[in-house]
């Protein structure tokens, strides 16, 4: 579904992101790990071209998605959660899904309050809150609802654990795993937390500095201790 092709990432003179190549069929859950400043946020930036310069090729079920910015794909069923979550602070927790909803067609309808209340049981008792007026951890499961408002076909979550409580983490984890499976989402998650990036996905990629060091299922992850000590600094 989504396929990313020879991708490099520049900011300025700095070359970032060297020949990435990614494979993502319709359906699945995938994850690059890396640590801190090996490129993750980049990856997504490039994708959804909104930062770094990048060259190569990404497309979503064989068509190549151009220069056009990622924010105007919503109703094509793409939706991206940036690392800064973009909540809007003066206006409402149900305004910002709102907002969300102008995404949906026909063939993806539009997702009822009450299902994403269902699905986010912490923002039912907020819908009448300001954005600003948030916790983080509120403001992420906001950014999450918001993004699925719309019914995407492929969902893109930068970091969405960081600063955020254990608790909070957990939830996020059970609910991403559950959103994903009811309705189908293809999932590029890039995080630092293994424990989520578990129990969201099914396959694995290692993002060293700016290249892919890793491919494989979490058995395969698990039985690699070279990779994770190199280049995530676990044991
Ligand atoms: N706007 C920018 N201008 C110049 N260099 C940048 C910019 N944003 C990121 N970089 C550099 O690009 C590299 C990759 O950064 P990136 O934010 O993609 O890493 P990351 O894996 O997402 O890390 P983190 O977990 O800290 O967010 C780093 O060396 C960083 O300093």
């Amino acid at each position: 579904m989504l396929k990313v092709d020879r991708l490099n990432a520049y900011y300025g003179q700095s070359h970032i992101l060297h020949d990435i190549e990614l494979e993502i069929c319709t359906g699945r859950r995938t994850t690059v790990l890396g640590r801190n400043g090996a490129g993750k946020s980049t990856l997504l930036k490039s994708i959804t071209n909104s930062g770094p310069r990048a060259e190569g090729s990404v497309s979503v079920d064989g068509v190549p998605l151009g220069r056009k910015p990622w924010y105007r794909r919503a109703r094509e069923g793409l939706a991206f959660v940036p690392e800064d979550r973009r909540i809007f602070t003066h206006i409402t927790v149900e305004e910002n899904i709102e907002l969300g909803r102008f995404g949906a067609t026909s063939e993806r309808p539009v997702i009822p309050a009450e299902q994403i209340y269902e699905w986010f049981p912490m923002l039912g008792p907020l819908r009448e809150r300001l954005g600003g007026q948030l916790s983080g951890g509120q403001q992420q499961m906001l950014a999450v609802a918001r993004a699925v408002a719309a019914h995407p076909r492929l969902l893109l979550l930068d970091e969405p654990t960081e600063g955020l409580a254990p608790v909070i983490v957990e939830e996020l984890a059970e609910i991403v795993a559950q959103i994903c499976t009811e309705m189908n989402i293809t999932l590029l998650l890039v995080e630092q937390n293994i424990w989520f990036s578990r129990q969201t996905t099914d396959h694995v990629y290692v993002l060293g500095t700016g290249s892919i060091a890793f491919s494989g299922d979490w058995a395969e992850f698990d039985a690699d201790e070279t990779i994770r000590n190199r280049h995530l600094a676990i044991a």
